[in-house]
């Protein structure tokens, strides 16, 4: 029996139980690799919370075993829709009712504050869930004419497998439940492997998988290192499909693994460096707040982030003042209170990073408007930090950084906007403001991103395909084609008349 740690709450007297162990069959073990077990760390305090068991190859392969044994047997072709519906449903309802504590474990383990964790990030999932809950039992294959007489085919959307499924640090519970309820909503069974930075969520979630009625094998968690067990499971001949989201370099290692192994099927969802447009006619308050919440969201720690704005010249320095003013506003402090709106970032491995970005952004001569100081509390904190008057060939312009820091330039018409916009590997996401419906048409078609949002930012459905274009990945999440993901579509060719002329 692996053991238990026991996290203080702060502000109460009490202490959330996190299982440590491998969750493999529906129970926590200890690893066969006995390698060193990974600390956790709380990014607001620097202290570290608990060690988890770190899964190595010997554990990869049990997992990838009990989720095949499932597959054969308790789950796959031999559940019904309705029974993964139900299964599905009554997981929703577990993660509502322990909807409070996930979202304290979240804020302990990654910084977002509690209010932000409870509201958007487990709401979202909890709908998540029950979206694709929907759908279990609504996977229809079709009947295809093939010469009316004689002959018919018919489809079988199958579920493809046993899937890994890679996840990062910034959304823990969120991207645990965009990966696994439409994987579950199918009939695949699961191998999951949280990041290691933040892996409390997931074991936590896995008790809930327990008590939800799943079948052993259905859902495995193994916390590991990305290049122990994340390169385990892309390299793994019995795994059917890896679905992966975390940072551009880590998708291609991921998919030359796919490529090298068994060519497994993979999706990746990757990095972005989003622009995000003002034009002159847009509500210029309205327009702030989005340009804020775009950067500052998740402490900037978000594939989407609207990391370079571009503001209209006549509009420039009015809306730089007021943009600054909105960022400002932001609390960012102690999760704890429910009147915070951001935290820290995640790691000191990702401090380092943002404030390498900060400092290349000042000698590279862009205007710092706000923030660019560093606090001298403890606790891995940025604060809004707002560059102007960037060029394209800026670091800071360039690539993602992901913290809170926005790089803004100045541009005259929409055709040269549209390609400061689109000059980027990247292609996740875009925003633009304007009250010109024929502009927001125009533009909104024009940039090469697989998301647009106008005169919003950010805002994301369940039910609304997500993902990237160019180097921001492959495949897509939410929506009925996030199914598509997961399934392998059967033919079957059926003969009910044709008698074969024998020889040809
Ligand atoms: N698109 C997104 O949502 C995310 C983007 N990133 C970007 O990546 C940067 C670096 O963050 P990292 O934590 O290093 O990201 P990462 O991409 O290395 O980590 C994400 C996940 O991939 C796993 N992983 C790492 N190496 C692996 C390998 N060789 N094979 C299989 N899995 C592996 C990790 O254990 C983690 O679970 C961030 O600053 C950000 O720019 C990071 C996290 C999420
Ligand atoms: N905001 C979409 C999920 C992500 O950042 O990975």
């Amino acid at each position: 029996m692996a053991s238990v740690a026991h996290i203080p709450v702060p502000r109460s007297n009490t202490t959330i139980p996190v299982p440590t162990g491998l969750f493999i069959n529906n129970q926590f073990v200890p690893s066969l690799d006995a390698l060193e077990p990974i600390k956790v760390y709380n990014p607001a305090t620097e202290e570290v919370l608990c060690e988890v068991t770190s899964a190595g190859e010997k554990d990869v392969n049990r997992a990838v075993a009990a989720a095949r044994t499932a597959f054969k047997t308790t789950w796959g072709k031999n559940v019904t829709g309705f029974e993964r519906s139900r299964l599905l449903n009554k997981l929703a309802d577990l993660m509502e009712r322990d909807q409070q504590s996930l979202a304290e474990l979240e804020c302990l383990n990654n910084g977002k504050p509690v209010k932000v964790a409870r509201d958007f990030d487990i709401g979202d999932s909890v709908a998540c869930l029950r979206y694709y809950a929907g759908w279990a039992d609504k996977i229809l294959g079709q009947t295809i004419e093939v010469d009316r007489k004689t002959k018919v085919a018919i489809t079988h959307p199958e579920p493809i497998g046993v899937c890994g499924q890679i996840i990062p640090w910034n959304y823990p519970i969120q991207m645990w439940a965009w990966k696994v309820a439409p994987a579950l909503a199918v009939g695949c069974t699961i191998v999951m492997k949280p990041s290691e930075i933040t892996p409390l969520t997931a074991l936590k979630l896995s008790e809930l998988v327990v008590e939800a009625g799943f079948p052993p094998g259905v859902v495995n968690t193994i916390p590991s290192l990305g290049s122990v067990g994340g390169a385990a499971i892309s390299s793994h001949p019995d795994i059917d499909k890896v679905a992966f989201t975390g940072s551009t370099i880590t998708g291609r290692r991921i998919m030359e693994a796919a490529a090298k192994s068994n060519l497994k099927k993979v999706s990746l969802e990757l990095g972005g460096k989003s622009p995000h447009i003002v034009f002159e006619s847009a509500d210029l308050e309205q327009a702030a707040n989005w340009a804020a919440l775009g950067i500052l969201y998740n402490t900037g720690q978000d594939c989407t982030a609207g990391s370079r704005l571009y503001v209209q010249d006549t509009i420039y320095e009015k809306f730089l003042s007021l943009l600054a003013v909105k960022a400002k506003e932001l609390v960012i402090g102690d999760g704890f209170d429910e009147q915070t709106g951001g935290g820290p970032v995640v790691s000191k491995g990702q401090y380092d990073r943002v404030w390498g970005y900060i400092e290349s952004g000042k000698k590279e001569g862009a205007r710092l408007l706000i923030g660019g100081e560093k606090r001298s509390t403890p606790g891995f904190y940025v604060d809004a930090t707002i560059f102007a008057d960037v060029r394209p060939d800026m670091k800071i312009v360039k690539e993602e950084i992901f913290g809170p820091v926005l790089s803004v330039g100045k541009f005259s018409t929409e055709e040269e906007v549209i390609a400061l916009a689109n000059d980027t590997t990247y292609g996740l996401a875009a925003g633009l403001h304007s009250n010109d419906a024929g502009q927001c048409m125009r533009v909104s078609q024009a940039l090469d991103a697989g998301t647009i949002w106008v005169n919003q930012y950010n805002m994301l459905n369940n039910n609304v395909p997500f993902g990237g274009k160019k180097q921001s990945g492959i495949g897509r999440e939410l929506g009925s084609q996030a199914l598509d993901e997961y399934i392998s579509t059967k033919a079957v060719h059926w003969n009910y008349g044709e008698k074969l002329e024998w020889p040809l």
